[in-house]
């Protein structure tokens, strides 16, 4: 099960949003557990914390350094604790160790011999360094956005208190990973911080640290912090909660509290009016979740676009930026290869520049000879119209990202004819509607798209992804 289902999972069954540092310290082990083998008396303390939480959280989260700390025993002392936690509860680890060199190995190690669910990591190696933890798909990431560290202030509020470094690393790691398998780490006691990283990633977990100052604002931290589903936010159990005899009974009326504050809000959020689209919210699309990575990676885009015509779309759609996201990529793939294994073809042909790279990945997958139409013939060389070798008479079958008006492709697919090509199909990812399969069938084409631009709006709406503005705006064009 992935750590997103995981989590999704523990939240509802045990009704928390808190998780459980499980950090052998020994300065802040209980006296109680003193013994002679400092390792005896922090593993009687971990289980101890363990068995009086496990009904009441939602994920565990393991530091590593404290592991490390303790020499070969801790590493020992870590595989106990790990083994020790139910399989059903996701387990975080908090281990920021950001060298690019060594992520490939470390992502293999935690996530295939540890058996770890998720991983906290660094931002500053970039995206580079957060790759060979995504390339699973089961697991996931919590990049560190802000620390509540006073000294990290200057780079975190860098350059500007308007424009700050920390919600720069917001904005840029959402272009990483979907919001299942990348969350965010927020250290704060500031509500106004969370609520403007909340502003930004309304989508995204956030892992909130070092929330309990003296004089915390928990309320507003809560209010600040999670979604309007009342939700998204994982919360810490307080450090010297852990010491206290009555670990189970605090931790639930902390649940309760919390959970009040969920409450509120979720009842706030369903007594505003709405406007209600003509859409159903019991049937999901099949492709619901490839729409909203598409979605979260950039490629769906809502605003005021001009298209090749002069047209004025609210949305653009830019799926060139899809081969930089291998899991998506795949996904996209998948998509286009359930529709093409019911078509009859000998070849496949992509159009280019945008179609190239998804022909090519089909082509491997379907073990299909691949060939593609030039957009400009060249002056020199072969002066091929059509690159790829063929034979007049064989059935191409045509790979598009997105059909508008039908023009690009109809053009393609014309080329492909006039060289002794036959082409009766064009498969493509998004259909902009609006008549443009009835043109297809005019000129002598079948169209088959994965989804169409409402079927994407409508699901984008439903999973919050955009506002009753963006969906009116596409509504009404
Ligand atoms: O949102 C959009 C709109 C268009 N494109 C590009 O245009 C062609 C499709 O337009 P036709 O009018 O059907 O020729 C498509 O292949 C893209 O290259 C786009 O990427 N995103």
């Amino acid at each position: 099960m992935s750590f997103s289902d995981k989590l999704q999972n523990n939240i509802l069954q045990n009704q928390s949003l808190l998780f459980v540092g499980l950090d052998p310290n020994p300065e802040m082990m209980p006296a109680c557990y003193e013994s002679e083998d400092v390792i005896t008396g922090l593993w009687n303390w971990l289980q101890f914390i363990i068995t009086e939480t496990v009904d009441f959280v939602c994920a565990y989260k393991p530091t590593l350094g404290f592991y490390e700390a303790l020499g070969v025993p801790g590493l020992e002392l870590l595989h106990q604790t790990l083994a020790a936690v139910p399989k059903h509860i996701p387990i975080i680890l908090d281990a920021k160790h950001s060298d690019l060199n060594t992520s490939t190995i470390f992502a293999r190690t935690v996530f295939t011999q540890w058996q770890v669910d998720a991983i906290t990591l660094s931002p500053y190696t970039g995206q580079d360094h957060v790759v060979p933890f995504l390339v699973y798909p089961d697991k996931a990431v919590f990049i560190l956005c802000c620390t509540s560290n006073p000294g990290a202030e200057t780079l975190q509020q860098y350059p500007t208190n308007e424009s700050p470094l920390y919600l720069q690393v917001v904005k840029e790691s959402k272009n990483w990973g979907t919001p299942e398998q990348l969350g965010l780490e927020v250290g704060t006691t500031n509500p106004e911080v969370l609520a403007l990283i909340r502003a930004v990633a309304p989508e995204r977990f956030i892992m909130a640290r070092s929330i309990w100052a003296q004089d915390s604002k928990f309320k507003q931290i809560l209010e600040a912090g999670l979604n309007t589903n009342g939700d998204g936010l994982l919360i810490p159990v307080p450090q010297d909660m852990l010491s206290s005899t009555n670990l189970s009974d605090e931790i639930q009326s902390l649940r309760s509290e919390i959970n009040q504050v969920r409450t509120e809000i979720i009842r706030d959020a369903s007594t505003c009016s709405v406007w209600l689209p003509d859409i159903c919210f019991l049937n999901q699309h099949p492709q619901h979740d490839l729409i909203l990575q598409l979605y979260d990676v950039g490629c769906i885009m809502f605003g005021s676009f001009v298209q090749a015509s002069g047209a004025v779309f609210p949305y653009y759609i830019d799926l060139r930026k899809i081969i930089s996201n291998p899991q998506v990529f795949n996904q996209v793939l998948s998509a286009y290869e359930k529709i093409l294994k019911n078509l009859d073809f000998d070849r496949l042909a992509g159009i280019p520049y945008g179609s190239l790279p998804t022909a090519t990945g089909l082509a491997l997958r379907l073990q299909c000879p691949m060939i593609f139409p030039r957009k400009e013939v060249k002056a020199h060389g072969t002066r091929r119209v059509i690159e790829g070798n063929f034979h007049p008479g064989e059935t191409v079958a045509v790979v598009d990202d997105i059909l508008i008006s039908g023009k690009s492709v109809m053009e393609g697919a014309e080329k492909l004819k006039s060289a002794g090509l036959n082409v009766n199909d064009i498969v493509v990812l998004i259909d902009h509607e609006q008549g443009v399969q009835e043109k297809l069938i005019k000129n002598g084409y079948r169209g088959h798209a994965v989804f169409t631009i409402s079927e994407i709006t409508n699901t984008l709406y439903q999973a919050g992804r955009i506002n009753e503005e963006q969906f009116l705006a596409f509504v009404e064009d």
